[in-house]
């Protein structure tokens, strides 16, 4: 890693401007540089991060600074620029005058000397001015304040202002800017002292845990380096998962017994749960597209020692008559737009699209189709998304209830007190900075008595 800067203006062309994802190029970086000081480690990922996160808002302010607008610029000086503006506005660690003549060294070493006096100008201007800086005000146009405010794509904020109204819209693009911690679930039949033990092991590494307001077997962890590497992972003690996907198995209201079917399961979070609260009866069927995916599953399935659990390859497009009214519960946690999760994945909010999510709407359909007639009448089918759009969400599941033998039954029962109201009518749209969980959606329904599909 000779320059770490350089590196992440890289890394920033790959996802801004080839459309790569945020996490796989962070990912496969820090991999290829693990020898590394993890300050130099932690230092790329937050610009790279930061910068995906904040890039309508430092681009607003550069086109204020810039005579050349940002859309117009060579990619690389774009990049550089945008990185370098993250550092002036949001890194307090790093002197501006570095920042500048970083910036200004490598325009020049990558061919750029020509526009090396461009790139100082701007950027000296900026770290002069940056207290005085104008932004859109929100009485004059309200979509416009909050997309720059919060860098996000004009329609999404204007769809979620006509979707979730004003305050939650609000709430929730905060809380995508905030660092949250990662939430893990402990193995709910750990007892007392086991739980003990593995928490003061964990903090002994120099983490700190909490008991989630929601669930009692939910902890966030904040401050690991590689939860991987921690205490309890390799014995499949606990598993990295989001609250909200957590509830998904607690709305199934699974029994003993039961025959479950988790039609696109990877990386295996919910079956491995669903199989969990089966105690070793029953049977989870955990699928998903392709071996690669399967192979996560088996990976973690291995890992947490699950045996009432079959891992298969399966396109869930694809009718299955074998699979015919033979489950108690069929889990359906499709693929969607993500919209929940940008707080975690700050690139989702460039690669959406209203368009792409129409598609999706058609694809969960194409999957809740063949899903419906997999439960055994007076089954329950579970949808989840882990998004936050009308569209694909509330809309899909009304539409199962008018095209199927299937009725929204209430969550209440199976939610904790604070969640117990929302959940009654039997969807759930949780939200972050609303909810403390990362945006999610979930239907439970009830196949009907004596009917078929
Ligand atoms: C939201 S993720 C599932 C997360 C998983 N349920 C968990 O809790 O760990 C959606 C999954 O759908 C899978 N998928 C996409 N299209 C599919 C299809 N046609 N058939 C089966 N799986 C599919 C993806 O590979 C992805 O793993």
């Amino acid at each position: 890693m000779e320059n770490i800067r350089e590196l992440a203006v890289d890394m920033l062309s790959e996802i801004m401007e080839e459309g790569s994802y945020c996490h796989l190029v962070i990912r496969s970086v820090l991999q290829k540089y693990n020898y590394r000081d993890s300050r130099d480690k932690a230092f790329l990922k937050r610009l790279v991060e930061g910068t995906v996160e904040r890039c309508i808002q430092i681009d607003y302010v550069l086109d204020q600074f810039s005579k050349v607008p940002t859309v117009k610029m060579k990619p690389f000086i774009r990049n550089l620029l945008r990185s370098s503006v993250y550092q002036l506005l949001f890194m307090d660690s790093v002197p501006d005058r570095a920042v500048c003549n970083e910036a200004v060294k490598l325009a020049g070493k990558r061919g750029f000397r020509q526009l090396s006096g461009f790139v100082n100008g701007v950027l000296r201007n900026i770290a002069r001015n940056k207290e005085q800086i104008c932004f859109p005000e929100e009485e004059k146009d309200l979509v416009k304040a909050l997309s720059v405010k919060f860098s996000m794509p004009a329609w999404l904020v204007e769809k979620l202002l006509k979707e979730q109204g004003e305050e939650k819209t609000r709430r929730m693009l905060e809380a995508f800017l905030q660092t949250k911690p990662v939430t893990i679930r402990l193995k709910e039949d750990l007892s007392a002292s086991e739980k003990e033990r593995l928490i003061s092991a964990i903090e002994k590494t120099g983490c700190k845990m909490s008991a989630h307001p929601y669930l009692p077997y939910a902890y966030c962890i904040e401050g690991a380096e590689g939860l991987l590497a921690l205490p309890g992972f390799e014995e499949g003690l606990f598993q990295v998962q989001d609250v909200s996907s957590m509830l998904v198995c607690e709305c199934a209201g699974i029994r003993e017994g039961d025959r479950i079917l988790d039609l696109c399961a990877a990386p295996g979070g919910k079956s491995i749960h669903a199989a969990q609260k089966l105690k070793g009866t029953g049977l989870v069927v955990s699928r998903d597209i392709s071996e690669e995916k399967t192979a996560l599953i088996r990976e973690n399935q291995q890992r947490m020692k699950i045996q009432n659990m079959e891992v298969s390859e399966g396109d869930a497009r694809i009718f299955c008559e074998e699979d015919k009214e033979v489950y108690d519960v069929v889990l359906a946690d499709l693929p969607c737009s993500g919209l929940g999760i940008m707080g975690k994945k700050p690139d989702i909010r460039y690669h959406a699209k209203k368009e792409g999510l129409e598609s999706l709407k058609a694809l969960q359909r194409e999957i809740l189709k063949n899903a419906v007639s997999y439960v055994k009448p007076g089954g329950i089918l579970l949808y989840s998304t882990c998004t936050i759009n009308q569209g694909e969400n509330e809309e899909n599941a009304v539409w199962l209830t008018r095209q199927f033998p299937f009725g929204l039954e209430s969550l209440s029962p199976y939610l904790p007190e604070v969640l117990k109201e929302e959940g009654k009518d039997g969807m759930l749209q949780l939200i972050p900075g609303v909810h403390e969980t990362d945006g999610f959606f979930i239907a439970r329904l009830k196949k009907q008595e004596n009917k078929q599909t």
